[in-house]
């Protein structure tokens, strides 16, 4: 087992120490929490936690291992983990290494043995900040506070292009009935998975190409994605959602796709305290009267008066815990969005219909 010390410094100045986990180094990103109880898997190769450090706080990390198929993306892309007890030790049937071997042959830094109720009880207090893990400066405070300053600001980080595919690509079966153009801003493997299920063909799209380049495929609906970073930096983004709706077919966006959506529609967004991040969200449909669990992971948010202010928009769903915004859809178009997660990977079920809502939209169109 090892045994190596590593420090987690955050930028208020807070020092935790503990044991390094993955591979020795030195690596900085905003500090997020996640609550979920299970998916670590899942929740460190989920793009949209490029340039953020995660802390876990299920207190046992790395117990079922890893299985090569149960990625979001095909390496991890977390800055760094935070975790209470680490398990070198795994037991599941089907697991193909532990997560202690995979971690560090996808190069993630990470430290074990952290108080990781007091450290949320921190952030969640003190809100998101930037931290580093490192195993190689231990009691050098200058050092590393030198590192932590090269550490970008989220607010105002682009990302998208950055971990989006270079090249386009397909998913599903090609005589599926329905073709959707996919904007990748840094796709979950698990929405192409449930509209492949759906009867679905998907071309995902590197996050800049430009529309003209999108439509000569001639999809019946378009997605925009989850991913990364800032939505209030993402001017190309904005400028393809806006000749999508002039398209007038089907659009659905999640998260970050949600939040381009929005601000395609002249709504601003901004940085939350802490964001959302966890698999027992509750939401309120609005059209329905019905509320659903959700799976969630976010740090900006729609303005809510802008959205209210809107002609073009209605609102679809609430948060419960803050009443944020948590869908919207257009009024004229056959477009929609939701803040969270329905393709749930991890997490609970409860929100799947959204992709049934969008089939059933391209149905009609
Ligand atoms: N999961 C996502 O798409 C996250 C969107 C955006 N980067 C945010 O943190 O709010």
């Amino acid at each position: 087992m090892n045994k190596q010390k590593a420090t987690l410094l955050l930028a208020d100045g807070t020092i935790f120490r503990g044991t390094l986990i993955g591979k020795p180094g030195t690596n900085g990103g905003e500090i997020c929490f996640n609550t979920g109880m299970t998916g670590y898997q899942e929740i460190y190769t989920d793009p949209s936690y490029t340039g953020q450090i995660v802390v876990t706080t299920t207190s046992h990390i790395g117990n079922y291992g890893v299985i090569d198929e149960e990625v979001e993306s095909d390496s991890p892309t977390v800055a760094g983990i935070v975790v209470n007890s680490f398990s070198n030790v795994y037991s599941r049937v089907d697991a193909d290494s532990s997560l202690q071997d995979y971690l560090v042959n996808h190069n993630i830094t990470g430290i074990a043995d952290i108080d990781t109720r007091m450290l949320v009880r921190h952030l969640r207090s003190k809100g998101a900040m930037n931290a580093i893990i490192s195993s190689e400066f231990e009691d050098d405070l200058a050092g590393l506070k030198g590192q932590l300053n090269l550490v970008p600001d989220m607010n105002g980080l682009e990302l998208s292009s950055k971990v989006c595919t270079k090249e386009p690509y397909f998913f599903g079966d090609e005589n599926a009935p329905l073709k959707v153009a996919c904007m990748d801003f840094g796709i979950k493997k698990n929405i192409l998975r449930n509209l492949a299920d759906r009867g679905v063909y998907c071309k995902v799209f590197p996050a800049k190409t430009s529309f003209g380049e999108i439509q000569e495929w001639n999809p019946n609906g378009y997605f925009l994605s989850n991913g990364p970073g800032d939505p209030a930096v993402m001017d190309y983004a904005v400028k393809t959602t806006k000749e999508i709706l002039d398209s007038g077919k089907p659009v659905f966006g999640i998260c970050l796709g949600h939040q381009i959506l929005a601000e395609a529609c002249g709504v601003s967004t901004y940085k939350m305290h802490h964001g959302h991040r966890g698999l027992n969200h509750p939401i309120k449909n609005i059209l329905t009267g019905m509320s659903e669990i959700t799976s969630q992971n976010h740090g900006f948010v729609v303005k809510r008066e802008d959205v209210e202010n809107n002609d073009q928009l209605e609102i679809t769903h609430i948060h419960l815990n803050d009443g944020t915004i948590a869908g919207i859809k257009l009024k004229n178009k056959p477009a929609f969005s939701v803040q969270y997660h329905p393709e749930s990977s991890p997490g609970p079920h409860d929100s799947r219909y959204l992709f049934d809502d969008f089939v059933s939209l391209m149905n009609k169109n």
